[in-house]
């Protein structure tokens, strides 16, 4: 028994490890080389007449960027990847030891997460090869949309012709929509299925573009009750709500094997009570489905995300049924994949270092970080510590399959209540946490703090597919509320460079410290992309010249990371144009989405706003913006706050650059003391190239608005006088 299970899966290290630790030596000395030298600058700065203030600034920018790098060192010390065998499971448990799974779905707003993307979700999970008895769906709409509702009562319907179908044709992409979209076959039965899916879309669609369910829709005197309730409704004020869609016990797909349950529930929401965004919830969820169906494995999924893998949950059981790992097994994290991003992923919406790289590193030590989706749960480890934990206690009908009665569904929808938890531990020490909006990273880092551990785990064929931003706004403003949310983890009592260190290790808090300060990264780039700029104009050289042996100090680091950089992306089988325009989408972020959130967050210190969850648009607004997408052109088009700084910053060094060059070519400057400042001004200049395209040539809808770019000019100039006086 003990041989078989523990071919259940496999564990391989990195084999450059022992290279990336040789490297990480060498750096680190060539890091305090460089903080030593310009520590030195800035004591003696009498003897270069270059101002105090430059060189310290610089100094921070310097410190910050060594104080990333060395936490970024911590998923460098031991990255893994591991395999596993489902097929092999069977000679472990039988199917109807199988434990029961319970899927949860978010959403949030119809609009912004049109209700057949939802719906798509949700069948891709209801298809999991898994037995049906055993699986559950619940989806949580905090839209509390009506359109959400309807389209899941279509969905229940279509799910008794679309499980069986692709149970028989051993279909492996199980979300319709995306399914239809990659095949073509002919036959009279999938020509039947395709009918009936566009059949419900367009019901779907009506409704959408009425904004309500109409009469001709309704079939029965229930529905229209049902429905009748919205007509006194708010997203912001309204009871809780719990439907029971499709229950197991009951009702059957059409060959007559029983369905999986689907429920759907709005927890009450009142515009006095904090909700606490998707962590609420989630931990809404985990009490009503604890109640009817108490599953030890929970399964979430961001209603972006679909199933590719119908196997998927078998995977998942290869680690959580495992007797050797199961007792501290908090989770099992996929990472998240985006087929729809274009050929260069302009905006770097893969985030390959979060979905893989930095995951296959903290995966050697405790555990990946959670992700929020794509992940199982073990329920067990929201209630405690691996070794306190038991279930929760609530669960009222565990395996007694006598349905779900009217008391437990009067004790869900207490449960589902605004004020259900005040007073309690929920959100701290029970379910998922509240303190910060990236719930997902927070609670995952939290358990691991109680002794949890997790598991990366990625299947050559990707498990989950999903939707990410296509526009740069959106890009960014994701960006930016993950940076507050981290700084709120970063900044608690829980950072992890203290306290993660103490409970999880060393080498873990790094990692998620490496997270929790990402915003740092703002001032850091905001100070190289101004300082260095504007000096050059005023002929103060900042860094060494190329004859001092210094200068090589920077080169070298400079050349290393982004070769180290590159060659994590080549391994992880992405693109040399995949990982440039990562690079550029760092330094965009730097001056935009992590500026703003450093600054938003300085201001919920204060007291003066409340960082909330925004969330991500997935609908593109047109097909012209689509095709500028698939061309690869940077979507602007709006005036929003974070493009101002932007435009500054591109400006800047444009003006600086031209004007330093000129000033080497009529030998005012020496182009030896000077290179350095004249490189990264030409290389910022090199990579703001889209959005000088943007600003100056374009005439689609998706160019810079001319009040940015005016912005930015008269910005410029404002900040080259200023230099002309002040340096
Ligand atoms: O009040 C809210 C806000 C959001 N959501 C849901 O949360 C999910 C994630 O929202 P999205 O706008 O797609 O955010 P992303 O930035 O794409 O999500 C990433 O970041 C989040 C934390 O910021 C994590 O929760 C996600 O799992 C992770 O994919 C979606 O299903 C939403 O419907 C809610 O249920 N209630
Ligand atoms: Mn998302």
């Amino acid at each position: 028994m003990k041989m078989k299970m523990k071919c259940l899966h496999t564990l391989k290290e990195d084999p450059l490890i022992p290279f990336n630790r040789f490297h990480a030596f060498v750096y680190f000395f060539a890091v305090l080389a460089v903080v030593y030298h310009r520590f030195s600058l800035v004591m003696n700065d009498t003897s270069s007449g270059v101002p105090f203030s430059m060189f310290a600034s610089l100094l921070v920018a310097e410190l910050l960027f060594a104080l990333q790098w060395f936490t970024g060192q911590g998923s460098k010390w031991r990255p893994v990847t591991r395999r596993e065998f489902p097929e092999r499971l069977w000679e472990m448990v039988e199917e109807k030891q199988l434990p029961k799974l319970d899927v949860f779905v978010c959403t949030a707003d119809p609009y912004k997460e049109p209700p057949v993307n939802v719906v798509c979700t949700a069948l891709s999970a209801m298809a999991f090869d898994y037995p049906t008895d055993r699986l559950s769906v619940y989806v949580s709409d905090d839209g509390c949309s009506e359109l959400t509702l309807f389209a899941f009562m279509e969905a229940a319907k279509f799910a008794l012709h679309w499980l069986p179908f692709c149970k028989d044709n051993n279909i492996l992409v199980r979300s319709p929509e995306a399914y239809f979209n990659s095949s073509n076959h002919h036959d009279h039965s999938h020509q039947k299925i395709k009918i009936m899916y566009q059949d419900m879309k367009e019901r779907i669609d009506s409704c959408m573009k009425r904004g309500f369910v109409s009469e001709d829709m309704i079939i029965s005197q229930k529905e229209s009750e049902l429905f009748m309730k919205w007509k006194r409704f708010t997203r912001r004020d309204h009871p809780s709500i719990i439907e029971i869609l499709l229950e197991s016990d009951k009702d059957k797909d059409v060959s007559s094997v029983p369905l999986p349950n689907l429920i759907y529930l709005s927890r009450e929401k009142s515009s006095k009570i904090a909700h606490n965004f998707k962590a609420g919830a989630l931990n809404s969820l985990l009490r009503v489905s604890g109640m009817i169906t108490n599953a030890p494995v929970i399964l979430t999924l961001d209603c972006d995300m679909y199933s590719n893998d119908p196997s998927t949950p078998l995977r998942a059981m290869c680690y959580l049924l495992d007797p050797s790992m199961a007792s501290d097994l908090a989770y099992v994290q996929f990472p998240q994949r985006f087929p729809g991003i274009n050929d260069k992923d302009i905006y770097a919406a893969e985030i390959r270092h979060l979905f893989q790289i930095n995951s296959q590193g903290l995966a050697g030590l405790c555990g990946p970080s959670c992700v929020g989706t794509n992940c199982f749960f073990n329920r067990r480890c929201f209630f405690g510590s691996p070794s306190s934990s038991s279930l929760h206690n609530d669960a009222i009908c565990d395996a007694k399959n006598e349905g779900i009665s009217y008391s437990i569904l009067q004790k869900a929808l207490d449960a589902l209540s605004c004020r259900y938890e005040h007073g309690t531990k929920w959100g701290s020490s029970i379910g998922f946490q509240y303190e910060s909006i990236v719930e997902d990273y927070n609670t995952g880092y939290r358990l691991q703090c109680r002794g949890w551990r997790s598991v990366f785990c990625e299947p050559e064929r990707p498990a989950f597919f999903g939707d990410a931003p296509m526009s740069l706004n959106d890009a960014l403003g994701q960006t930016k509320r993950w940076c507050v949310g981290l700084y709120e983890v970063g900044f608690s009592r829980y950072c992890p460079l203290t306290f993660g260190a103490k409970n999880v290790s060393f080498l873990a808090g790094l990692c998620y410290a490496y997270y929790s300060f990402w915003g740092l990264w703002s001032i850091s780039i905001t100070i190289y992309a101004l300082l260095p700029q504007l000096a050059l104009i005023n002929h103060i050289p900042l860094f060494p010249k190329i004859s001092d042996p210094c200068f090589y100090l920077y080169a070298y680091l400079f050349i290393t990371t982004y070769a180290q950089e590159l060659i994590e992306f080549m391994r992880g089988g992405s693109t040399f144009w995949k990982w440039w325009n990562e690079q550029r989408i760092w330094m965009i972020r730097g001056v935009t989405s992590f500026l703003f959130g450093s600054i938003e967050f300085t201001l919920k210190c204060i007291g003066i706003s409340t960082p909330g969850f925004t969330v991500t648009n997935k609908v593109m607004e047109d097909d012209e913006q689509s095709e500028r997408y698939n061309k690869g052109l940077y979507e602007f088009g709006v005036a929003s706050p974070l493009f101002f700084p932007l435009a500054v910053v591109t400006i800047v060094n444009l003006s600086c650059f031209t004007l330093g060059v000129a000033e080497v070519l009529r030998k005012k400057v020496s182009f030896d003391e000077m290179f350095v400042q004249l490189f990264i001004s030409g290389f910022v200049v090199l990579n703001s190239w889209p959005i000088y395209e943007a600003m100056f040539f374009r005439k689609d809808q998706g160019r810079m608005p001319t009040i940015v770019t005016v912005f930015g000019v008269c910005m410029t100039s404002l900040f080259v006088l200023l230099s002309f006086f002040l340096f």
